[in-house]
């Protein structure tokens, strides 16, 4: 993978962890890179103006762009991954809407990933879906004004969530669209993909012009790349070739001295 650090940005939520997360942007500049991304960076769907405030300002100050933004997601480390489809918490969920456009405007993040949500026991799945799809549409009348497009992610490592591969998530998709809603698109993250057994190479071949988002992260491990045996500079620069022109997502698990040293190898 022959790009520069420029190419890339860095997702603070799972890299530079070790610092408090008001000091990551400034790290991931420091480090030579001009864009970052955040999972949900707040406890709650509607953090006070304070936390709100600083959040902005630790982009701002850094001098890097926002290139991405969770909505909230529940409690992500106890399990949860995602309120889409989460039957009795939408009123969280539209609340959360307004809190994202907001930093949206503020800071120029456009890309705004919507985690699908669990399946949840005792909760009929059909309900779920009726649920996430009105909850997409929502979220994409909210980030419309601002420009903004509404991420959908298929994730690995939860055996509950239920959008594994592209084609669940272009399942989805295509009800969004025809209700109306073009602002939706596929975050296609090779990692979590390839790990669910998707054919990444024919996705890619197939709708690389029409992703939202790319994440990257090697398997085994969702490591930097060159720690697995993924074909990911392979992959990229084919999306690329085929007419993605959004960013490419740094999102696997380093220790914060090491994180970037395959790109410094590779640049040297
Ligand atoms: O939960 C994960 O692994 C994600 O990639 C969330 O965006």
């Amino acid at each position: 993978m022959k790009e520069s650090k420029m190419a890339y940005t860095v997702n603070c939520s799972i890299l530079l962890t070790e610092l408090p997360l008001l000091e990551r942007a400034a790290a991931a500049k420091a480090a030579g890179f001009d864009s970052v991304e955040f999972w949900w960076p707040f406890a709650t769907a509607v953090p006070s103006d304070s936390e709100v405030d600083a959040f902005i300002a630790s982009i701002k100050d850094a001098g890097v762009t926002l290139e991405g933004l969770n909505f909230f997601a529940g409690d992500m480390p106890a399990g949860d991954r995602g309120l889409v489809s989460w039957v009795g918490r939408e009123s969280e969920f539209l609340a959360n809407i307004d809190v994202v456009a907001g930093i949206g405007e503020a800071t120029g993040c456009k890309g705004f990933n919507a985690l699908y949500g669990n399946r949840q026991p005792g909760i009929d799945g059909q309900a779920q879906d009726k649920l996430a799809i009105e909850n997409l549409l929502a979220a994409a009348k909210g980030v419309e004004r601002i420009g903004g497009t509404v991420l959908l992610e298929p994730i690995s490592g939860s055996e509950a969530y239920p959008l594994k591969t592209s084609a669940d998530a272009f399942f989805v998709l295509d009800k969004v669209h025809a209700a109306g809603a073009p602002n939706v698109k596929l975050l296609a993250d090779f990692y979590h993909l390839a790990v669910n057994g998707d054919d990444v190479a024919a996705l890619i071949e197939g709708h690389a012009h029409e992703f939202g988002h790319v994440q990257i992260a090697d398997d085994p491990g969702r490591g930097a790349p060159g720690t697995g045996t993924l074909p990911l500079g392979e992959w990229v620069t084919r999306s690329r070739d085929l007419g993605y022109a959004g960013g490419v997502a740094l999102e696997y698990k380093a220790a914060h001295a090491q994180a970037f040293t395959w790109l410094i190898r590779q640049s040297a």
